[in-house]
């Protein structure tokens, strides 16, 4: 059977940053964040060539190892065969181990773009099967429900298939990030975490997690009592103690902080107006970045744009 037909336009795909877990909701919550990485792909003759430029520029391998490059073939095999050759260009902002969903955004980049260059991946490749794929690939679902939804997201697992459901968070709610300079890797943090917890830390964390959903939503003055989390952090202290004494340190000043992801980033979710004030109690040694909520997820866009 012949395999599938490509496009000989280059597709661009813009796709956020996320912060999942939010707190309590281990696994399960995403916010998707107004920073991104832009990746152009295009089917070439013959081939696999990657130019990076931004984060990772120095680090990042030019081969078939790539994470995007990966999830581009997965999802390649999966649209029924793999072009003769393919040209990658990749614009990184998202910084790589912070907490900041990097991983989740090259893995869902790739499965979009895959989608994009294959005539009729689109109607081959629903939303639900994205997001299985990128899970899957991620490990787990929470980082890349957000990344391909964009907004606030739920991301659960039904009989192992992932599924999610998204959500407008309050539009007055201002994200403030703290960015360490040094990564912990999400495989390094999670390595940390107990295999069973105390039942009275699950059923705390249970009802914080259902608050949450009404306060990033509708009741922002909630959100203090709603990011607490004991499931998580502080057992991550280990590889990341300035950041988790951060979060409790503004906690103690009435901020709903928490651990961005797996961290080591430290986020803030502010009303409007209060951005300021949460930069100055983070005190010296923390720059304070603020950052719009992202509504639409990974994305395609016009090649000019
Ligand atoms: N844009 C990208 N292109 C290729 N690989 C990436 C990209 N972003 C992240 N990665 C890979 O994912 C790793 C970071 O993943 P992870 O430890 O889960 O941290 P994060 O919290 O940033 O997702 C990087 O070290 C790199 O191997
Ligand atoms: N639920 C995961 C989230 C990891 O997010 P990342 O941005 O650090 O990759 C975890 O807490 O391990």
């Amino acid at each position: 059977m012949a395999g599938p037909a490509f496009r000989a336009a280059a597709v661009r795909v813009r796709t956020p940053a996320t912060s999942a877990n939010l707190g309590p909701g281990f696994d399960a919550l995403g916010l998707s964040l107004g920073l991104y990485d832009d990746v152009v792909v295009r089917v070439a003759e013959s081939g696999l060539h990657i130019d990076i430029a931004g984060e990772g520029a120095d680090s990042l391998p030019r081969d078939e190892s790539h994470l995007l490059v990966r999830s581009l073939r997965t999802t390649f095999d999966l649209l029924g065969g793999q072009p003769r050759g393919l040209e990658v260009v990749c614009a990184n902002r998202i910084p790589h181990g912070r907490g900041l969903g990097s991983s989740a955004a090259a893995i869902c980049a790739g499965i979009v773009a895959a989608r994009a260059v294959t005539i009729g991946g689109a109607e081959r490749l629903d939303e639900r099967a994205m997001l299985e794929l990128a899970t899957e690939i991620e490990g787990h679902p929470d980082n890349v429900a957000a990344c391909l939804l964009g907004g606030f997201t739920l991301a659960w697992t039904d009989g192992g298939a992932a599924r999610a459901i998204r959500m407008d968070p309050a539009g007055s709610i201002v994200p403030v990030v703290f960015v360490p300079g040094r990564p912990v890797a999400t495989e390094t943090a999670r390595g940390l975490l107990p295999r069973q917890v105390p039942h009275v830390d699950a059923a705390a964390n249970a009802g914080r997690a259902a608050l949450l959903v009404e306060a990033l939503t509708r009741r922002p003055e909630l959100l203090l009592p709603a990011t607490e989390d004991r499931l998580h952090q502080e057992y991550r202290a280990p590889a990341m103690p300035e950041s988790v004494a951060l979060v409790n340190r503004l906690r103690a000043d009435g901020v709903p902080a928490v651990v961005s992801g797996a961290g080591p980033t430290v986020l803030a979710l502010v009303e409007d107006g209060a951005a300021d004030k949460v930069a100055r109690l983070a005190g010296e040694g923390w720059a304070a970045n603020r950052l719009a909520l992202d509504a639409g997820g990974t994305s395609v866009l016009p090649l000019a744009a």
